[in-house]
């Protein structure tokens, strides 16, 4: 029933509201996003319940410091188990490498699975000229695959973007690097502040092995018929 390429984003601050979302959707979802609303405010806790549950769990909590304080935060949120942990490519070279080793030797000294490691390119509410306002110097697909290339090579698992950089990452970076978009926007969906926005669809055409979705789903009058429609538009690919 769930398509785990899919991935609910529970951005809400309660441990009530996520389980209300949890149980609503069932079966339809197997992979939850956690980001710092949700984990400033209930921290592990909300981990231990999604992996109870037998979910999935990215923690999006987009780390972005010098290389010492990254890798120390990476043992920790190694040591809370989730799968994926974000950070921010434009931490730099330095940054990323501290960040994997991190990684690797916390979960070899705690006997589990090292988490995928993804780094952050650019904010998908940005558009060009909000890019430009912070003095981006190159366009966003230029400075998204320049971060890509560079997260490859320093040993990252993977990248977060728009969908609409997924076909030059997926070209460059190879089938096996994983390319998670969040800003997908469903026919049904209203606009927000998301800019770089794609369709389910065109997104996995496109080589995005993962889909982040939060608020068509979890403000959606019906969150598990918005699922059905959304998987359904995702699975006539494979057909
Ligand atoms: O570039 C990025 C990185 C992360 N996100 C996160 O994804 C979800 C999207 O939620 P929607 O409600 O579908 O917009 C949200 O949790 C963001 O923090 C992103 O949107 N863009």
């Amino acid at each position: 029933m769930a398509d785990d390429r899919l991935i609910v984003a529970l951005d809400v601050s309660t441990m009530d509201e996520v389980k209300a979302i949890v149980t609503s959707l069932g079966d339809a979802v197997s992979f939850y996003k956690v980001g710092m609303e949700l984990f400033y405010a209930e921290g592990e806790k909300t981990i231990r319940y999604l992996q109870e549950q037998d979910k999935h769990v990215f923690l999006d909590l987009k780390l972005h410091d010098i290389p010492n304080t990254v890798a120390h935060g990476v043992s920790s949120l190694t040591y809370v188990g989730a799968n994926l942990i974000t950070i921010h490519g434009q931490g730099g070279p330095v940054m990323m490498k501290a960040a994997v080793q991190a990684a690797r030797e916390s979960a070899e000294k705690l006997g589990v699975e090292r988490p995928k490691l993804l780094a952050i390119t650019v904010l998908t509410s940005f558009d060009e000229e909000a890019w430009t306002a912070t003095g981006g110097q190159l366009p966003i697909s230029d400075q998204v695959i320049r971060l890509a290339k560079l997260a490859k090579e320093c040993g990252m698992d993977g990248v977060v973007c728009s969908a609409l950089e997924a076909k030059m990452i997926r070209q460059a970076c190879g089938k096996d690097f994983l390319i998670v978009t969040p800003g997908i926007r469903p026919s049904f969906a209203t606009t927000d502040d998301q800019k770089r926005i794609a369709t389910p669809a065109s997104a996995l055409q496109d080589g995005a092995s993962r889909l982040v979705i939060g608020r068509p789903i979890t403000q959606a009058e019906e969150p598990r018929e918005a699922v059905r429609l959304i998987i359904e538009e995702m699975e006539s690919l494979s057909k």
